[in-house]
């Protein structure tokens, strides 16, 4: 692996920067695989796997761990995701109450590594607002939150300018830049073909615009947290600098004494490099809004009306765990399960914004009973008395693939599959043969090796 010249030219002043052992360990040492656990569904799969020291549910696996046949990780127990960017979850700790109900925005959620973190530290009633200015990326991470099971979240698939519409509603905002990914070599080595010192400015000048489209959703004393997957000081400390001088933020400065393993702290900021940690490159940064912004109106108050409610209430209890602490709404013959809390923003983002989620979609109503989304079944809202079948991990597989597979006594009627308890998806069992209801898009296609 040839590093650019210009690359390293650029990092002899940089703190924490060696170039030898940077040099050695993108040459003779692979990439680290780490995935983090889903607390909501909490495998013991991974007990004796060694742990990212500075993340509760981190994980490092084997090089050759293929989870495309693991039941585990289609049932959302746990993703995949890069180990330093982990230290996200330290950075809010320490730097947010996470104890009170905030409105989070993860702006450049990617496929939602971050996001299923974000997902798992927050209470109940936040709302998290997930989103990505590109649609594929949209629509996965849509995939990746529903697989995680939570209600208070909000998929969207909009420029960060749309952002100025929920003007001073967010507690944090979340920037995981798009980057030069020179932090990323060893896990994408296409990203060094196309690294570049124009490269770097150019990403610099797109990070400085997507923070200024997104500052004025964060109320005054909110939260923006900026990382990168660059080691270039033009995309990092350069970019703090700015932030302080252009918006009077206040930089959240990091110190020796917060540190949880050998990740570098520069003017104030983390650092990561692969010589030194157990991960990829990385930096991260927090900030405070000092300056006041003028806060969206949302109604509060009367819940939304809703003339067939008794009606749905009585089918839904079937289906949905304590229904009555939930609210729902229609969008043609669809039901989409939110928190009650949530109703009015709900409403105004899907005036607003392109939505690719929104809390849990339960199903169509027809003939008075609920033909149920696949939404529901990874949910955390299922109800216990849906009929379940366990499934061995070759029936799983054959599940998971829509191939056809045959069960013993099972229940007549909809049922969910489940591998070691998890939810896996919806099969119709009939008198003389099973209707298969995993999504056609999400099933496993090829051979175990
Ligand atoms: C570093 S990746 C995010 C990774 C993600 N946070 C995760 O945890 O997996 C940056 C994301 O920013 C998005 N992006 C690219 N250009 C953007 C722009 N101008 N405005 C907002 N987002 C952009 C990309 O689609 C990409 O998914």
């Amino acid at each position: 692996m040839k590093i650019p010249q210009s690359l390293i030219s650029s990092l002899q002043n940089i703190k924490g920067f060696n170039e030898n052992a940077f040099v050695d360990t993108h040459e003779n040492e692979a990439s680290p695989i780490a995935v983090r656990i889903n607390p909501f569904k909490k495998t013991d799969t991974f007990n004796h796997a060694e742990s990212v020291i500075w993340s509760e549910y981190g994980k490092y696996l084997p090089d050759n761990y293929l989870a495309t046949f693991d039941p585990l990780f289609h049932a959302g127990a746990y993703c995949f995701q890069e180990a330093s960017s982990m230290y996200l979850a330290q950075i809010l700790k320490s730097s947010v109450d996470l104890s009170q109900d905030l409105n989070v925005l993860d702006l450049c959620a990617g496929t939602g590594a971050n996001s299923t973190l974000l997902a798992s530290l927050l209470t109940p009633d936040s709302l998290l607002v997930s989103n990505d200015v590109l649609k594929v990326r949209a629509n996965v991470l849509a995939e990746n939150l529903t697989k995680w099971g939570t209600m208070n979240t909000i998929v969207t698939n909009n420029d960060p300018r749309d952002f100025t519409r929920l003007s001073g509603f967010f507690d944090v905002l979340l920037i995981d830049a798009p980057c030069s990914g020179s932090g990323l070599f060893r896990k994408d080595p296409n990203t060094i073909r196309e690294w570049s010192v124009g490269n770097v400015t150019q990403h610099a000048l797109r990070q400085k615009s997507i923070i200024t489209d997104a500052w004025g959703s964060l109320k005054q004393g909110g939260v923006m947290i900026y990382s990168t997957s660059s080691y270039s000081k033009a995309e990092n400390e350069d970019i703090v600098d700015w932030i302080e001088k252009q918006f009077g933020a206040q930089h959240l400065v990091a110190s020796n004494e917060d540190k949880l393993g050998n990740e570098v702290i520069s003017e104030g900021s983390y650092r990561f490099y692969p010589d030194q940690v157990k991960g990829e490159g990385f930096f991260i940064t927090a900030f405070q809004k000092r300056n006041s912004e003028k806060e969206v109106f949302i109604r509060s108050g009367k819940p939304i009306k809703n003339n067939n409610r008794r009606t749905e209430r009585e089918i839904f209890r079937n289906w949905v765990k304590n229904i009555d602490d939930h609210t729902w709404f229609g969008k043609n013959d669809d039901f989409f399960l939110i928190n009650p809390l949530h109703e009015h923003i709900v409403q105004l983002i899907q005036l607003n914004f392109n939505l690719r989620k929104v809390g849990v979609s339960m199903g169509k109503l027809s003939s008075k009973d609920l033909i149920p989304e696949h939404e529901l079944a990874m949910s955390l809202f299922l109800s216990e008395k849906i009929n379940k079948v366990e499934l061995s991990q070759q029936e799983a597989i054959k599940y998971l693939k829509r191939e056809e597979f045959a069960l013993e006594q099972a229940v007549k009627g909809w049922s969910l599959m489940t591998f070691e308890g998890f939810g896996l998806g919806w099969a119709k069992i009939l008198p003389n043969r099973i209707n298969n209801y995993y999504p056609k898009e999400q099933r496993i296609l090829g051979k175990e090796s």
